[in-house]
């Protein structure tokens, strides 16, 4: 999942390293104010090593100090040769020019919408240079740290702990899920009825597609496969009529969610777009949430934020994650949105459905796990 943009931020780190690397004194000219320094074994540290100081030294502070009375942007070379001796690194902005011109063409390779790779090579540059001052770290660990806060600062927008939201609601909860045709919206709700189940929710499902030929046999199929119980009407009926039904039926057998497929549709179409907010006026849902495939990237992107402005979501579902490589709709549509992705579909299987975690994502791109 993902693998073409790890590879790609991995490149990132690998590139700043290279080029602090080029910028550093060779140890002869870091020379003797360098033993000043006070910290000789440091003297050879390199990043690549990983060894860390996390404690800045007292007289690097009053030079930062100097520096910053002095309002010189650049470290001085002394600052930067004691730097280098004492295993510490110093970022210009320099330095990180070349980097962040190929992580942001990286990115929107990737499929990352414009606004949010612009965002995230802003956290990074500010982390990175405002940071470089406390010189506390190796050029990896910065990097990775200054990703890392980028990256969850646009992944985690809006997260909420559906799980406690579905605890806490008056039943039934309703969900209505809105999307475009054929990314995997029916087997979505199979499978978070099953999520459901395995926590503990019963559900019933309610085929709002009244519009396409086969909707009723096609969710018909995963409602007996999961037995569960399907609410749905003759193809052409009232889209908010059977989720209506579906709501009955929850609150007279004590069913805890109501989940209500509808059928795919356009942002641009009228009549489809009336009828989700028909449903809206006649059931008031709980939540909409909607679903479009990661393998989409950048027109999943641009289509939740269409849906959104159309008819408000609370969150999305992306489906085929287990297909993609290059990752740019689940860092983008949290962002583009400001509505949270709750879940991940992960495979063909009922049970291929994963709880969103922005944490576990970025460290997984980072390579943290
Ligand atoms: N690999 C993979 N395939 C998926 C995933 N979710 C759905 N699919 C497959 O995508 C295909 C389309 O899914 P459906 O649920 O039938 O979607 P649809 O009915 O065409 O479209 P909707 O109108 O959105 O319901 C099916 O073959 C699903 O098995 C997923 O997370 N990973």
């Amino acid at each position: 999942m993902f693998d073409g943009l790890k590879d790609k931020l991995s490149s990132f780190r690998e590139d700043v390293e290279e080029s602090t690397d080029a910028e550093e004194p060779a140890e002869s000219e870091a020379g003797t104010e360098a033993d000043a320094a006070a910290e000789p074994e440091s003297a050879t540290a390199d990043e690549a090593t990983g060894s860390v100081d996390s404690t800045p030294a007292t007289d690097s502070t009053d030079d930062e100090e100097t520096a910053d009375a002095d309002d010189s942007a650049e470290p001085s070379t002394f600052q930067r040769a004691k730097a280098f001796a004492t295993g510490r690194i110093i970022i210009e902005e320099e330095d990180l020019e070349e980097p962040l011109w190929d992580l942001e063409m990286a990115l929107l390779e990737s499929d990352v919408e414009m606004s949010v790779a612009e965002r995230i090579l802003e956290t990074v540059r500010e982390t990175m240079l405002g940071e470089s001052r406390k010189q506390v770290e190796t050029t990896g660990e910065l990097v990775e740290r200054a990703l890392h806060d980028a990256l969850l600062d646009v992944i985690a927008v809006g997260q909420f702990d559906f799980e406690e939201r579905v605890a806490e609601a008056e039943k039934p909860l309703t969900i209505v899920f809105t999307g475009v045709n054929g990314v995997g919206k029916t087997t979505t709700i199979a499978k978070l009825s099953e999520w459901l189940e395995d926590r503990g929710y019963s559900s019933v499902l309610a085929n709002g597609d009244t519009y396409r030929a086969g909707a009723n046999e096609q969710i018909a199929e995963h409602a007996d496969r999961l037995d569960r119980e399907l609410i749905s009407h003759d193809q052409g009926g009232d889209p908010a009529a059977v989720i209506y039904d579906g709501v009955e039926y929850a609150r007279a057998n004590d069913v805890d969610v109501v989940l209500g497929d509808t059928a795919g549709r356009l942002h641009t179409s009228d009549d489809l777009m009336a009828q989700l907010e028909k449903i809206d006026r006649v059931v008031d849902p709980d939540m909409t949430l909607f679903v479009d495939e990661a393998v989409a990237g950048q027109d999943a992107v641009n289509r939740a934020k269409e849906f959104n402005e159309a008819a408000e979501i609370d969150g999305a579902v992306l489906t085929k994650a287990d297909a993609d490589s290059s990752g740019g709709a689940a860092i983008s549509v949290a962002y583009v949105t400001g509505k949270p992705i709750l879940f991940l579909g992960t495979g063909q299987g009922y049970d291929d459905l994963a709880r969103f975690d922005p944490e576990a994502l970025v460290d997984s791109l980072l390579g943290e796990e």
